[in-house]
């Protein structure tokens, strides 16, 4: 049974917590700021690898820390990301995060997670988070790749089109539903065969 439900989180506007500057870590910024380039994200780490450093490099929302993680970092933070070698300072780094309310995800410990981060596929205003309910994240990645080379950019025309269609109706709420549905129904309607 798959029980997730995805949200699209404004990150930007959130303050995340990032502890760990190795290898997974990177892994885990770059996909954050790959999606979502303004995200407000805080790393403690006890040392940065030089691809880390490359990554963070020139980035303005992105703060680095060189400490050992306490506590005291997770003052005013709304999402933590724990990505250190050591399970025991991933663990307590999770306990204290819970204690707090705040969400936590523990990379590649599905079982300490309260979200998964997902594959993520951008078209201009199209976001599509691919999950695999942690099952296999090589296919989320796989999905990813197909959907980014099969999605054509022009989708995002498309969707700036019927924002402005649909800034035009003036009619009531049901009004607009049947007219926003009349329009965009040849996106699911099938073609015809020839016979
Ligand atoms: C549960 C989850 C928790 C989380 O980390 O959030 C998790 C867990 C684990 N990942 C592991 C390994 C790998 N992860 C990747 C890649 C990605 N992993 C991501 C997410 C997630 N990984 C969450 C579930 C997402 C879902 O529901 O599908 C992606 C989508 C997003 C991101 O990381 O930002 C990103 C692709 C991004 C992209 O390309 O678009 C690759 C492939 C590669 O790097 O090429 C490998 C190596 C191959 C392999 O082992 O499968 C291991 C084993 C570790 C070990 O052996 O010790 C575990 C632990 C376990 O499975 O138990
Ligand atoms: N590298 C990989 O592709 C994979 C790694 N793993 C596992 O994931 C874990 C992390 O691995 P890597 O990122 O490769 O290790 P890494 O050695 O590159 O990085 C570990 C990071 O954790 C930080 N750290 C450790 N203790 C800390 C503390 N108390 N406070 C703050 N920061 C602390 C270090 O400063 C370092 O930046 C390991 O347990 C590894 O076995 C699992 C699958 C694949």
């Amino acid at each position: 049974m798959n029980h997730l439900y995805p949200i699209f989180l404004k990150v930007h506007e959130l303050n995340v917590l990032l502890v760990g500057g190795g290898f997974v870590a990177t892994e885990k910024l770059e996909f954050l700021l790959k999606s979502s380039p303004l995200a407000q994200v805080t790393v403690v780490s006890k040392f940065f690898r030089s691809e880390f450093l490359e990554l963070a490099h020139g980035k303005e929302t992105v703060t680095l820390i060189e400490d050992e993680y306490h506590e005291k970092y997770l003052r005013g933070k709304h999402i933590v990301i724990a990505a250190t070698d050591d399970k025991a300072v991933n663990r307590q780094i999770r306990n204290e995060a819970k204690e707090r309310f705040l969400l936590v995800n523990v990379a590649d410990t599905p079982e300490l997670c309260d979200f998964y981060l997902g594959g993520i596929v951008t078209k201009g205003n199209l976001k599509i988070a691919i999950s695999t309910n942690g099952k296999s994240p090589t296919t989320a990645k796989r999905l990813r790749q197909l959907l980014e080379e099969v999605l054509p950019e022009e989708i995002d025309d498309l969707l700036e089109n019927l924002n402005a269609y649909r800034a035009t109706l003036k009619g009531d709420f049901e009004y607009k539903v049947k007219a926003m549905n009349e329009i965009t129904e040849g996106l699911v309607k099938r073609e015809k065969q020839d016979a």
